[in-house]
Order: C-alpha cells, then structure tokens, then sequence
C-alpha cells in the first residue's frame, strides 16, 4: 500500500470546516438512551454518531453489549436526527450484521487490530464495501501491525479508509489510561500523510478532565478527527463511566479547539521561522557533536575497564548522574520524563560502546 491523495478523498470530499468528529456513547444501554443523546447532539459539530453495541471487556461477567438490538437503535437514530451512525465491529459476523443494517462508519478496535487473522476475516467480510473502516491502534505500540491491518482492508478494495489513534497499553503506571505515544502518530503521518487520522482521547485519557488537552495536542500534530465518548449521565454509563463527557461539555470543547492550519505562506511568518530553525538546526548540530564526543570518552572508560576487568553497568554512578540531570533539567524547564528518557538512552548508547571495546 503507497500513500496517494485518493486516500483522503472520502474526508475531502465532505468538506468540513472543522475536524471530523465522531461522538455518542461509548456502549448502547437502552433505546432511549441512545436516542436521548443523538438528540443532544445533532445540532453541533458531530458528524458521525457512535455508540458499541458488541463491546470486548478485560473480564468475563462485565456488560459486554447489547448486542445485534442495538443496530435497530442506530438505525432510529439516522431517521430521527439524520445523523450517520457508526459502531466497532470485531469479526466477520459483526460485519455482516453492521452493513445489513445500514451503519455508515465501521471501526475495527485496539484488542482486534492485534490479530492478523481477525484483520483479515474481517477483510474479507467487507471486501468492495465502500462504507469508511477506521482501525484503531493495536494495544501495543507496533506501527507495522497497525499498519499492516489497514493494508490488508486496501488489498480487500476497501478505500475508504482511516485510522484511529487511541493509546497503548503500559505496565508501568502513567497519568493516561493508555499512554499516546505522539512519536507514532508522527511516523504515522510521515508514512501515511494522506490517510486520515482521527484521535480517540478518552481512551488516551480514560479520564474525562484530561480530554480537551489531549484534545489540543492532537489537532496540534495535524489529526483529521476526534472521537469522543458522550452520555448525559457519564457517572452512570454502564461502561467507561470516568472518560465519557455530557453533549453540553463536548460542544464546549469543540468551541473552545483551536483549530490550527497546516501551514501559512505569508512572508513575515516564513521570515521568522526560517530564522529560529537556523538556529534549532545549529543547537541540533550541537547536540549530535556532544553526544559524539561524550560517546568516545565512555569508550576509553571502556578500555579503562577492559585492563582492569571491571563490568561495564556501574549503577551507583548512573543514579547520581540521573538524580543531577533531573535537577539541572528542572533548571531549564525539562520535564522529569523528558530528561529520564533521553538519559536512559544515552546509558544505553554508552554502553553499546563500551560493550564494542571490551568485546571487541
Ligand atoms: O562511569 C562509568 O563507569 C561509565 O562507564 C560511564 C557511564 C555513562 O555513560 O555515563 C556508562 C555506564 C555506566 O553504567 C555508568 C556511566
């Protein structure tokens, strides 16, 4: 699959004034519920009304979806509010149910995109559709998978297609839910610039105070879309209670975005920028130069070590140097996690170094 401007044609082809969002609750409970929200929004910046009606829980014995029922639902909610519908679908009967009953917009969820043989059942399930398929990010973060799943729905001669960034799983505990990893988003768009990307922030976040920024960040990096979990009662939704928003918030946090261009051509602003990458491409110069020069002195620590038998991973001296940085960083307004990061790497890269001269 090669990046082409057809990619974007479905979304273009809408011509909206502002990022495609998709919003609704995360799972259909009741049939007024579903509609009662539909209502809530249909005269705001929605275009896409989601709502999970198969719906994959960590456990068994959790509320798992009302299941086929829910699609009549959706269907009242296109009648009523002339709203498109979408849902997430996880296998070819999924599938089959979903495009019979007429849903516009399919999503392929995190717990399926890591299946390569979910991914291409479902394929096959959809193949010709010229409905949209969106697929989220597998829980993990391994952009070829995530990738490769989108490629095998192109083969199946779907086209309109997109992708939906929502996170990765951790095990280390973080402030978001499922930690965005910005980096892969960004190679996603390198790869793929044409190939709409959608956030999915209140599964980034799992915590509906954190959304909007999250929100911020991703239209910041050129997302296409947001899709954000709606309910009037969020506290009592039957699933994913902390990161759903009420229609009222949600229509505030559509209008309080800042909608960015992807760029400007006017000369002052290209002057100026022009003139501060001189001077980032300068500090970046710099940076690799120093880094260069720090790795040839861990080499001839290296070869110190070799003479005297000594191990290469010297914990006592990491952690001061660490615990220093930490503090210098906080000096400079670098964040702990920045300075933790790029640190550990550099450990790392000292030590592939050094590894080379006592084995070489
Ligand atoms: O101080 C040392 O012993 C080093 O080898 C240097 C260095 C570093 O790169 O700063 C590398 C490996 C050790 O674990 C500790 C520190």
């Amino acid at each position: 699959m090669k990046n082409t401007k057809e990619l974007r044609t479905w979304l273009d082809d809408m011509k909206l004034d502002h990022p495609l969002v998709i919003a609704g609750p995360c799972s259909a409970e009741t049939e007024e519920q579903v509609l009662k929200i539909a209502h809530e929004l249909k005269d705001s910046d929605v275009n896409y009304f989601r709502a999970g009606i198969w719906k994959p829980r960590t456990r068994p014995g959790m509320f798992e979806g009302v299941g086929e029922l829910g699609l009549r639902w959706l269907k009242k909610v296109k009648e009523q509010t002339g709203m498109k519908t979408c849902t997430e679908v996880a296998n070819a009967a999924h599938c089959k149910l979903a495009i019979d009953n007429d849903v516009d917009l399919l999503w392929i969820g995190a717990r399926t995109a890591v299946s390569p043989f979910i991914m291409q059942e479902i394929a096959d399930a959809l193949h010709g559709t010229d409905k949209i398929v969106l697929v989220k990010n597998p829980i993990n973060p391994d952009l070829a998978l995530w990738l490769g799943g989108i490629e095998r729905l192109y083969t199946a001669d779907i086209k309109n297609l997109g992708a939906i960034h929502r996170g990765f799983s951790t095990y280390e505990k973080s402030k978001y839910r499922n930690v965005p990893e910005w980096q892969i988003a960004i190679e996603f768009q390198n790869r793929f610039p044409d190939l709409p990307l959608i956030c999915d922030p209140s599964h980034i976040t799992g915590n509906r105070e954190m959304i909007f920024d999250v929100s911020q960040t991703a239209l910041d990096l050129n997302f296409d879309g947001l899709m954000i979990e709606t309910h009037f009662d969020p506290d009592n939704a039957w699933s994913d209670a902390a990161q759903q928003v009420t229609p009222t918030k949600l229509k505030q946090i559509m209008q309080d975005l800042k909608i960015r261009k992807e760029t400007n051509t006017e000369a002052d602003y290209e002057n100026s920028l022009n003139n501060l990458r001189a001077q980032i491409n300068v500090a970046d110069d710099q940076l690799i130069d120093l880094l260069g020069k720090r790795m040839k002195v861990s080499e001839q620590i290296g070869a110190l070590k070799k003479e005297k038998n000594v191990a290469v991973l010297q914990s006592k001296r990491w952690n001061e140097i660490l615990g220093n940085m930490i503090l210098e960083g906080e000096s400079k307004g670098l964040s702990e996690e920045f300075v933790l990061r790029m640190f550990k790497a550099i450990h790392q890269e000292s030590i592939n170094h050094q590894e080379k001269v006592i084995n070489g």
